[in-house]
């Protein structure tokens, strides 16, 4: 399944923040959601999850809206957000249970892989515990590794490398390649370009709430006419040139 987003006007207020976005996600690619702090990345996956409505445009999962088909829409997506929200009386394995419950998964196939993620993340003899014990990475864990039990065919990923420490970035860019191979539609923001360049397949470039360009390295070069450029001077000469 792909997210397709067209003409997406939206925002907090009357003002529009984001203003005509136009990109795809298409199955069996990352995606780079790529801007400075300010860009409209955040604003962006609010309007995607559903957070907020767009003021103009549409958001589409295989042609199915939040509108259309709710319930279809909200099965196909799973999301990790860039500040982990977890419930405080709630242990981590009551919150495996409440994602299998809500996505209705098969309870022992979902188990098999929570399992096998928590170990990875070392928190598998830490199912009893509660939120206020987990550092703030522990909790983006958590929160990963209820996204990635699920079946979804959309991922949205917002900001993974900031609160992880180098081993768990990558284990979740595994995570993230294991879905791919299977077919997902991953979306990942982020302004670590570096990474970003290394394990997205396109990028959609973002700046003052606009899609200033999108594309692989390959046309992302030649459109910026920096043939042997990197993503970072690729995001430099377009800011400089919107400057100019
Ligand atoms: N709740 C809000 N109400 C009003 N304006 C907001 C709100 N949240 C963000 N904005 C504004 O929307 C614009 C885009 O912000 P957004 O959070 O989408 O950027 P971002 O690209 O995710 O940045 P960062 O990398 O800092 O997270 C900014 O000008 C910001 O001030």
């Amino acid at each position: 399944m792909s997210l397709e987003i067209q003409q997406l006007t939206g925002g907090y207020g009357t003002m529009p923040v984001i203003q005509q976005l136009e990109f795809t996600v298409p199955a069996g690619s990352i995606v780079g959601l790529i801007g400075l702090n300010g860009a409209g990345k955040s604003t962006t996956i609010k309007h995607i999850i559903g957070l907020l409505t767009p003021m103009s445009g549409s958001i589409a999962i295989d042609g199915k809206t939040l509108a259309s088909d709710p319930d279809g829409y909200r099965a196909a997506l799973a999301y990790v957000p860039e500040t982990p929200v977890l419930y405080p009386e709630l242990t981590l394995r009551e919150h495996i249970d409440l994602t299998i419950m809500a996505y209705a998964l098969d309870r022992k196939q979902a188990w098999q892989r929570a399992e096998a993620m928590l170990a990875k993340f070392r928190l598998a003899n830490k199912l009893e515990w509660f939120p206020a014990n987990f550092s703030k990475g522990m909790k983006q864990k958590v929160m990963i590794v209820m996204a990635f039990i699920t079946d979804a065919e959309v991922f949205i990923i917002d900001e993974p490398f900031t609160g992880l420490d180098p081993l768990a970035v990558h284990d979740l860019l595994d995570l993230v390649q294991e879905k791919r191979a299977g077919g997902a539609a991953v979306l990942m923001s982020t302004h670590i370009l570096a990474t970003a360049e290394q394990y997205a397949d396109s990028f959609v470039l973002l700046q003052d709430g606009k899609v200033r360009a999108t594309g692989d390295m390959a046309a992302l070069q030649a459109q910026f006419n920096l043939p042997a450029g990197t993503l970072d001077d690729i995001y430099m000469a377009m800011t400089e040139a919107a400057h100019e």
